[in-house]
């Protein structure tokens, strides 16, 4: 049997939407949290950014306290926000001590983590791909060098910060919390939080659902030749996300947004379905997270094949259009 901590694991978890139509977990936070879970013989804790969390889905992820602080018109899209929101969650009276925090590494998490590891002098683990206790320490894994070394390593000072990839590691079925508490959070930000403040954000992705969110995302390749009619007809039949290599992103065919892998963002669909794709490890090292690999390629040898649950070897555009033509 795993080690686990004695102490409750503090998730900070995501939402979309807003307060006209409501915020909804996402998936990588429910994620997060069912990992939290396999940590901790004590609570899973999440820090919500907004003033109405989705309480039930909290709760079916285990939850048992939610802090929700007042961040009095502040952004949550400030990583200062988040992690002085975080840091008051862990002075709350009476004081009950935290095994850990988690957040999702994505381009805010990893800078909170960072700033974390600063304040609480721990340190920090950023594009976290597995996370496991070991000898009462938080024991982290993570790809590095373009995916081809796995490292694994602890943080043994302190409170330990882990930031980990959309998706990645263990989530078991948790057994739900009826009724998760609610903990209001007065944060005293500081003026160096204060010091940055959102202008304007605006969604440059409107249609379809989000890269990272997406039960089912579509990657166009190089082998497209820049022709993605097949791929966006595939997508949105599938009610899916379109992602791209870095060359597609290189080429201009997609915006740099799309591009899935080391340095783009990582994926964790149920289906992740590739059209002319080769597979380089900087590119699966992304997708890492999928629960289902499908490879339309036409070379056979190509490494995109070796991972993929499902190989379809031919040409996407006839491939692609015939599996259209069967879907009706
Ligand atoms: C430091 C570093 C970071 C990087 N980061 C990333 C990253 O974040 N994301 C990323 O994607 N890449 C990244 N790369 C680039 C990566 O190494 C690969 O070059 C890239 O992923 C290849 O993209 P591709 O599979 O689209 O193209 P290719 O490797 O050219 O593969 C195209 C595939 O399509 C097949 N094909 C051609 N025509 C057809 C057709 N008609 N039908 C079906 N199949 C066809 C070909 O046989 C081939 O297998 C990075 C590289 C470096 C060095």
């Amino acid at each position: 049997m795993s080690e686990k901590f004695a102490n409750p694991v503090l998730v900070i978890v995501d939402h979309v939407g807003n307060e006209t139509e409501g915020f909804t977990l996402t998936e990588p936070s429910k994620h997060l949290l069912k990992v939290a879970r396999t940590l901790t013989d004590s609570d899973v804790w999440a820090l919500a950014l907004n003033p109405s969390p989705q309480m039930g889905a909290l709760g079916e992820c285990g939850v048992s306290k939610v802090f929700v602080p007042d961040l009095a018109g502040r952004s949550p899209r400030v990583s200062a926000v988040v992690a002085e929101c975080a840091i008051a969650a862990t002075e709350i009276q009476p004081p009950a001590p935290i095994s850990a925090i988690l957040c999702l590494s994505n381009y805010r998490g990893r800078e909170v983590a960072s700033i974390l590891g600063a304040h609480f002098e721990s340190g920090a683990a950023t594009d976290v791909t597995a996370l496991a206790v070991k000898d009462g320490q938080l024991v982290a894994h993570k790809s590095v060098l373009g995916g081809q070394w796995e490292t694994t390593f602890t943080i043994p000072r302190g409170l330990p910060i882990a930031a980990v990839r959309p998706g990645a590691g263990q989530a078991p079925e948790v057994k739900p919390v009826a009724t998760p508490g609610v903990v209001p959070l007065n944060v005293r930000f500081s003026s160096v939080t204060d010091a940055i403040s959102v202008i304007s954000s605006e969604e440059l992705h409107a249609e379809g659902p989000t890269l990272t969110e997406a039960a089912v995302v579509v990657c166009a390749g190089y082998g497209t030749d820049g022709d993605l009619d097949a791929v966006n007809d595939l997508a949105e039949k599938l009610g899916a996300a379109v992602g791209a290599t870095r060359t597609v992103c290189d080429e201009g065919w997609l915006p740099r947004t799309a591009q899935i892998g080391q340095t783009g963002v990582s994926v964790a669909p149920k289906l992740y379905i590739s059209a002319g794709v080769s597979g380089a490890v900087h590119h699966t090292c992304g997708i890492a997270g999928a629960e289902r690999i499908v490879a339309i390629v036409d070379d056979e040898e190509a490494p995109i094949v070796q991972i993929a649950d499902l190989s379809i070897i031919g040409d996407l555009q006839e491939i692609i259009p015939a599996a259209l033509a069967e879907l009706g």
